[in-house]
Order: structure tokens, then C-alpha cells, then sequence
């Protein structure tokens, strides 16, 4: 990229997050990916060159290793001249959602991560014309908690994306609550993909967006409340999934056409496309903890009908789903069983915090840091060092419980060679499709304590609001003790 040349015009407002925000090139397969920062707590240009470098690393030397090459788009660093900076973001600033308007995108450093535009498809390498469809999905924690830390049994048999849902609406961040169940989705078995898919099709919240051609075509924007137009998005699709227009429209039509894409989706979630480094490394087998969640709406049905038996087919090795629930799964002590280890390593950098540097705490996040990651015991003889390997697993574990996965679709044409690229065949089409993962920077070490106290707040809001309603004897409980607000943890 020529970036003296850099035009303000040929950019335009993409997407963001709490920590980023992305412009796409209006012609290129690319995006600049800037940091955000609460207004008046701007970073000094070296502390973002910093950060944007640390994501770099972390992207090119740990998560290629966990998620395989062909996944992972760590980017690069690219230096901006600042008054193109500037005009973007006066340009972009009209098109922010509001509720993301609490933090600026920094325009004084003049730095960006400059990044393939994963919303297209990945197996081309140059642009397409032809019609592109991308589903992000941001999965969440895909597994219940088997460690013997956990002080609740909830936490043992409802999952924390389920459990949460009730504190997120009862905080106003959405309206209504979700079907979606990470279990589901994690569990490998159609049904309960299908289920788990067609639930964040109903209430995308901030789970599930849609892309046609790169551009947002269903998903919340800036709306707690955000309809879903099934009618709307078959429109959409129809050309992708009955290009012969053999299908007359209608709800059969739009029924029909969510199915394929819910059958695509599934598809290409269990494909695998890509080995990776540590792919014979077994955190925790997946049938050590609970592989199905209560609260799952797929769950009740079942029971409701008499079958206690939930199906979980497990998931193929090599797939992206399987990768990131390995991932996820090196939370392995829970935050109960971490908290006391991340306070052993405060304290120790209390009286030595020279130390932290030496203990790749702010990176640098290389070779040596991904090593030291890859001791699974949970034998705790008391060091710093154990406390310090369980702590960095732990901040890995959380970055994989947030990222998202994008699927890009592009129609086949007739003649075009299967074996070349992977293909997902539908009633009366045909796809070729690439996986990706993204967000996968680093969680900070500082937001242990946030993680603790954050996960007291949904247990005891679960516990208080929702499980007391369904059992009559905790409901007098709680009634009993009103002021008993708090779920202690055993530390
Ligand atoms: O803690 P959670 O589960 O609410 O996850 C946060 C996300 O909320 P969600 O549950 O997906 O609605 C949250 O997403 P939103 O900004 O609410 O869209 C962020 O991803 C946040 O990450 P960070 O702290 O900004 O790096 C996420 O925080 P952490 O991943 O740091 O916990
Ligand atoms: N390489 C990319 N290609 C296409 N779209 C992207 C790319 N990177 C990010 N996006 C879009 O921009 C949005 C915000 O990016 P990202 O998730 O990295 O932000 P964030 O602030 O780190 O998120 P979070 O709130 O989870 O911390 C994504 O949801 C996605 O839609």
C-alpha cells in the first residue's frame, strides 16, 4: 500500500468493537483496524506501536499455533500519515453506532494494523467479482466448568453465555434474551447446531452478523432492540441459494431458503482446512465436563418430551470450532481456582516488580512465551512460576471465548474444480468457502479482578432471579434473606 497516497475517499466505516475500529478499502480486499481509547486517555504513539505489535505477535507466534496458518490473519503494522487519519475519521464518524461513540478511534499516533478483509473470500487471491456472502459468528464459551475450584453447582450444570443472558437484560444492554446455547453449537451434533443457528438468526445481539459483498446486511447495529427480518434476508440470499430463481417467494420460500443457509453454515463449521502446531495437545477431553447446558431452550424441548438423552457427536479434530473450544478449554481451574494464583503473582511483583518483564507479562509474546504455555498440569506446588503458566493460559482461554469466526461463501461455477478448494454443496448450488478467526488480541493480566467480580455478578443474579422463580424452596430463601446479595467465593 502506497501510504503517501492515501485517500480518505476510497475508505469507508466497516465495523467496531470496544477495542478496535475497521475501515474497509472501498476497491481492495484490505482493512485498517485502528485502537479506541476512552476520550482524554490517549496513548502515546510508542505505547500503541507497542500494543498493535504485541497483537501482531500474540496473532503470529501463539494463536497460528493453536488455530493452524490457514486461520489466523495476524496483519501488520502500517504508519498512516495523520491528516489522512484525521479526514477518516471525521468521514467514518457519522456512521459510528452510538453506543460505541464512549471511546475515540486514536488519530494521533498515526499507526494501524492493516489486515485482509475477511469478509471476502480468502481462497482467491485477488478481488472478486463475482457475489460474496460472510457469516461472522462470535461464539462464545463453548463448555461448563469441571473444575473442583467452581463454589456453585449452577455453574456445573448452566453455562455462563446462558446465565449472563439474564443479567444483560436486566441491565438494559438487550431487550430480550437470546435461544443461542454455545453448548449447542460446540456439540458437534446437527440438531443441536441447527438449533443453536437458527436461535442467532432470531436474536443475532452482538453473536451473529451477515455481509453481502462486504457490506452489513443483517445483525444489530446500534439497536437493543434490533428486528429480525427473515423476509429481508431470504431477498437477500435467493440469488445465492436458488440462482435458477426456481422458487417462488412467500414464508415456505424464506423457511426454506434460512434452512440452506443454516445447513451451509454447519458445513463449513465442521470442515477442516488447516492442521496446526499444537493440535495434538489435549487440554481437557471434551467429555470431562457436562456437554449440555440446562438453561439450553434445545435442552428443555427434549425433556419436555420425555428424552433425557442429549446428543453431543463431538466435534471433528481439525475443525475451527474444535480449535477454539481446546483453546478456550485451557481455562482449566475456572476464574474461582485462578483468582488466588493471578494474587500470587501480584504479590510476588509487588516486592519485585522489576520482575515484570522477565515474566512475559506485557509480552513480548514469542516463541519462548508460547513454550512456557503448553504445561497442562494442575499439580500446584506452590511456585510463582505455576501460578504465572496457569495465569497466561487463562488470559489465552478468555481470548478464545471472545473472538469471532467469519465464513465467506462464494458461489461455484459450474466448471470450477472441487479439488482445489474446499466446496459445500447445497439442494441447487454449490459454495466455495474459507474459515477465519478473528479479535484474537490478548487479554489483559489487569482484567483478572474484572473477571472475578464479573462472574460472582451472574451467578448470584442467576441464582437470585431466575433459578429461585423456578424452585419454590430457594424463591422463600431468598425472600428470607433479602439482603444476602452476594455469592462468596471460597478463595
Ligand atoms: O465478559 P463478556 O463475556 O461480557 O465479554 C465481553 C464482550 O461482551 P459480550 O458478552 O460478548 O456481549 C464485549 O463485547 P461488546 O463490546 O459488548 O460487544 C467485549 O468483547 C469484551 O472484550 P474487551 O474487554 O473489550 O476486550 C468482552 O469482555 P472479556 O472477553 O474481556 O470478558
Ligand atoms: N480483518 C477483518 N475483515 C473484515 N472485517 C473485520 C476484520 N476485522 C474486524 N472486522 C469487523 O470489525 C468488527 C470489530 O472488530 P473486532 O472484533 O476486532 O473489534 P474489537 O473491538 O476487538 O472487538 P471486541 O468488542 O470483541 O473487543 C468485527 O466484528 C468485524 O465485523
Amino acid at each position: 500500500m502506497e501510504v503517501e497516497k492515501m485517500d480518505e475517499n476510497e475508505w469507508k466505516y466497516h465495523g467496531e468493537g470496544n477495542q478496535s475500529l475497521v475501515v474497509s478499502h472501498c476497491q481492495r480486499c484490505v482493512v485498517l483496524r485502528f485502537l479506541k481509547s476512552p476520550p482524554n486517555q490517549n496513548k502515546t504513539p510508542e505505547e500503541i506501536l507497542h500494543h498493535l505489535q504485541n497483537i501482531v505477535d500474540f496473532g503470529k507466534h501463539v494463536m497460528k499455533q493453536f488455530f493452524g496458518e490457514n486461520y489466523v490473519h495476524h496483519g501488520e503494522i502500517i504508519q498512516l500519515p495523520l491528516d489522512f487519519v484525521r479526514q477518516l475519521c471525521l468521514k467514518i464518524q457519522p456512521e459510528r453506532p452510538e453506543s460505541r461513540c464512549d471511546k475515540d478511534m486514536d488519530t494521533l499516533s498515526g499507526y494501524a494494523m492493516c489486515l485482509p478483509n475477511l469478509t471476502r473470500l480468502q481462497t482467491y487471491r485477488f478481488v472478486e467479482h463475482r457475489p460474496i456472502l460472510c457469516i461472522e459468528i462470535k461464539p462464545k464459551c463453548g463448555f461448563i466448568p469441571f473444575s473442583s475450584h467452581v463454589s456453585q453447582e449452577i455453574k456445573h450444570k448452566v453455562c455462563r453465555y446462558c446465565m449472563h443472558q439474564h443479567l444483560k437484560v436486566a441491565n438494559g444492554k438487550w431487550k430480550r434474551p437470546s435461544k443461542y446455547c454455545p453448548l449447542d453449537l460446540f456439540s458437534g451434533n446437527k440438531q443441536r447446531m441447527h438449533f443453536a443457528l437458527k436461535s442467532l438468526l432470531q436474536e443475532a445481539q452482538n453473536n451473529l452478523k451477515i455481509f453481502k459483498n462486504g457490506e452489513l446486511i443483517y445483525g444489530c447495529k446500534d439497536d437493543q432492540d434490533c428486528v429480525s427480518d427473515w423476509n429481508e434476508l431470504a431477498c437477500h440470499l435467493k440469488p445465492f441459494f436458488f440462482p435458477s430463481n426456481g422458487l417462488v417467494s412467500g414464508p415456505h420460500c424464506t423457511r426454506t431458503i434460512v434452512k440452506e443457509l443454516i445447513h451451509v453454515i454447519t458445513m463449513t463449521l465442521l470442515s477442516s482446512t488447516d492442521a496446526c502446531r499444537a493440535g495434538d495437545m489435549k487440554t481437557v477431553p471434551v467429555s470431562q465436563g457436562r456437554s449440555y447446558c440446562e438453561a439450553s431452550a434445545f435442552n428443555k424441548e427434549l425433556v419436555r418430551n420425555g428424552k433425557h438423552k442429549l446428543e453431543s457427536s463431538g466435534l471433528p479434530r481439525g475443525c475451527l470450532l474444535y480449535k477454539t473450544l481446546q483453546a478456550q478449554m485451557l481455562d482449566m481451574l475456572d476464574i474461582e481456582g485462578l483468582y488466588p494464583l493471578y494474587s500470587r503473582v501480584e504479590q510476588y511483583l509487588e516486592e519485585f516488580p522489576e520482575e515484570r518483564s522477565t515474566l512475559q507479562i506485557d509480552g513480548p509474546y514469542n516463541e519462548a512465551f508460547y513454550e512456557k504455555l503448553l504445561d497442562l498440569s494442575t499439580e500446584d506446588d506452590g511456585t510463582v512460576a505455576f501460578a504465572l503458566t496457569k495465569v497466561q493460559q487463562y488470559r489465552i482461554a478468555m481470548t478464545a471465548k471472545d473472538c469471532s469466526i467469519m465464513i465467506a461463501l462464494s458461489p461455484c461455477l459450474q466448471d470450477e474444480c472441487s479439488e482445489q478448494r474446499p466446496v459445500v454443496p447445497t439442494s441447487k448450488s454449490r459454495f466455495t468457502f474459507s474459515v477465519s478467526v478473528l479479535d484474537l488480541d490478548l487479554k489483559p493480566y489487569e482484567s483478572i479482578p474484572h473477571q472475578y467480580k464479573l462472574d460472582g455478578k451472574i451467578v448470584n443474579y442467576y441464582l437470585k432471579n431466575v433459578q429461585a422463580k423456578d424452585d419454590p424452596v430457594m424463591s422463600n430463601l431468598f425472600k428470607e434473606n433479602e439482603d444476602c446479595t452476594l455469592v462468596l467465593h471460597k478463595v
